[in-house]
């Protein structure tokens, strides 16, 4: 006869324990093993290997046209970084103070980045390929030995030496340089080394656009700019947002509609007139602002269609000439991302170049005609070498969220800058005691009904990619500050330009309507009443709304109007 164990009763209080001393064991073995070993242990080497991201399968290579290469190219995480990720999901979040997300350039000290090595016209394109990967290979290698050692890890950066001769293209033939920021990221996504390049070594003009202002509050933007007239007082600083929502009164309601930002059209157009002073008639633009003007104030919205001119330039590098044929070129370059080719269809007013939330989604550079004499060159986004942990280049953007591995790093980082529990109105699932990433997650997994076909169980990681969709599209704001901000926040607040700021930004008094207002209500994103809005919940466990469908992602960013 078979025994029977007798059942022993077991309380749910005591299976909670059990599960919880589970899981902590799990996650402080893994902890002490990775540190442990962190310094004689070689496996991140040996084990990492370079992924191409948003690869075509190899029946879609043509035998004359690689479609894949252009694609963003990034080291792999080793095993042990993939399980050292994994663990930040179950350890309590803590809360970071806001002097915390005040941010230097410590990132990108210590790091250049590729420059194009010396050529010459008497080298045959074969040899001046073979000197460009010589160099490109040789400055990897450096670049991994010289931060092998130190506590600082190089951290994820743009392999694909394809995109950083476009990048180079776009240096040579452009006579201004507009850098382009995401203002909440700003001093991650400017390396200094670039800036230093353009100046000194190309002596050519650079403007810097601290883009997507609309996301944050006006006494932050105030602020970047002051840090960077400080710290950079040659370089001139634009604040802009792509595309501005405004308000019209129909009927008895108010109706929100899109409007360009002409007041950052008028003031790029302003700092390039000051740069190419009389060598350049620069009318023609400046016609063509006030004449779009015009036309959106009697049309009420919709602007007249230029021809446009879309060139894909070949790799025929050449002497720069300074406003070659009476034409100023002007190249935006920057992090994926950061909105280059929105402020490019800002600019000329209509949708000319494709916009995605997927970062590198521009392959390659193109150029476009503003005006006659006014060419535009759109340069595909590179991630800068730096030591930027990995968990917050997601969050910039810098790596899309499809292809991360693990999300919880991210997530950790966020939920302790974000009051997310209040932001988002969820309460803590009752298998935990404290919040952690994956409670956040089994949260609004629950919350958004987020689960499992078979099981019904919470998806996770469905509810880790829609939160972290929804920080990339604003919906989410975190923002960093320049060093000292939380000191002088009350003068920012009170500064004499904030009324200016506001206006910009077109926040009404008493009423969400840009990104950072309806994203929350104060800079941490925290509201008493805020929620978002309803249209977060789009499903975008998929990358496929970057598609030439619509993009289904629209939540509260009304900037995304310029995407495809
Ligand atoms: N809120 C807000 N979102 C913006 C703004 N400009 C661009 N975006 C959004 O940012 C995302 C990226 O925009 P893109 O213009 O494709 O960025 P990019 O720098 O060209 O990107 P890459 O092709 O990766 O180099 C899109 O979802 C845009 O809608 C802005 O001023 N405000």
């Amino acid at each position: 006869m078979p025994q029977h164990r007798r059942k022993i009763p077991f309380s749910n209080k005591k299976k909670k324990d059990q599960i919880l001393a589970k899981r902590q064991s799990r996650t402080s073995s893994l902890y002490l093993k990775s540190y442990d070993s962190a310094d004689e242990d070689e496996t991140t080497e040996e084990a990492v290997g370079v992924q191409k991201l948003n690869s075509q399968p190899s029946s879609r290579v043509a035998r004359n046209r690689n479609v894949n290469r252009y694609n963003l190219q990034f080291y792999e995480e080793s095993k042990k970084e993939i399980e050292l990720m994994k663990a930040e999901a179950n350890i309590p979040l803590r809360e970071v103070q806001k002097r915390d997300l005040e941010m230097t350039f410590k990132f990108f000290e210590g790091y250049d980045f590729p420059a194009r090595p010396p050529w010459n016209y008497d080298m045959s394109r074969d040899e001046l390929n073979r000197n460009e990967n010589k160099y490109f290979r040789e400055y990897v290698d450096n670049l991994s030995k010289l931060h092998k050692d130190e506590n600082k890890r190089l951290s994820l950066f743009e392999l694909n030496l394809e995109t950083w001769r476009q990048l180079w293209r776009v240096l040579e033939i452009s006579d201004i340089l507009l850098i382009i920021v995401d203002v909440r990221y700003s001093t991650l996504m400017f390396p200094p080394s670039l800036y230093t390049y353009i100046k000194e070594t190309l002596k050519k003009r650079a403007i810097l656009i601290l883009n997507k202002v609309d996301l944050v509050a006006p006494q932050t933007i105030l602020a970047w700019k002051a840090y960077f007239k400080e710290t950079y007082p040659d370089l001139p600083v634009v604040i802009f947002a792509s595309n501005q929502t405004g308000k019209k009164k129909r009927g008895g309601n108010t109706a929100t509609f899109q409007k360009r930002s002409y007041e950052g059209v008028l003031q790029v157009f302003k700092e390039c007139q000051k740069m190419v002073q009389s060598e350049i008639d620069l009318t023609s633009w400046e016609a063509k602002i006030l004449e779009d003007m015009r036309v959106e104030e009697e049309a009420g919205g919709s602007v007249e269609e230029h021809q446009t001119h879309i060139q894909s330039d070949d790799f025929n590098f050449e002497q720069h000439e300074a406003y070659k044929n009476g034409i100023v070129t002007i190249g935006c370059i920057g992090f994926p991302n950061v909105g280059k080719s929105s402020f490019i269809n800002a600019l000329k007013g209509r949708k000319v170049v494709s916009v995605s939330r997927t970062p590198g989604h521009t392959k390659h550079f193109q150029t476009i005609f503003l005006t006659n004499n006014v060419k535009l060159c759109d340069c595909p986004g590179l991630v800068f070498p730096s030591s930027t942990p990995k968990y917050l280049q997601v969050l910039l953007g810098s790596y899309p969220i499809s292809q991360l591995k693990q999300p919880y790093p991210s997530l950790k980082f966020l939920g302790e800058r974000l009051n997310l529990p209040k932001l988002l109105k969820i309460t803590l699932p009752a298998d935990y005691d404290d919040w952690t990433a994956t409670a956040l997650c089994e949260a609004w997994a629950y919350k958004k009904g987020f689960l499992t076909a078979k099981a019904s169980r919470p998806d996770l990681y469905r509810a880790a990619n829609h939160l972290l969709r929804m920080c990339l599209g604003g919906q989410l704001v975190l923002e960093f500050y320049p060093p000292g901000y939380v000191d002088k926040e009350e003068d920012f607040k009170n500064h004499p330009d904030i009324g200016d700021v506001i206006k910009f930004q077109g926040i009404i008094p008493g009423e969400s309507v840009t990104g950072w207002e309806a994203a929350g209500g104060d800079e941490k994103g925290n509201s008493d009443d805020g929620e978002f809005s309803e249209d977060c919940s789009s499903d975008v466990s998929s990358d496929d709304e970057d598609s030439e469908t619509g993009g289904r992602y629209r939540g509260n960013n009304a900037f995304s109007v310029l995407d495809d």
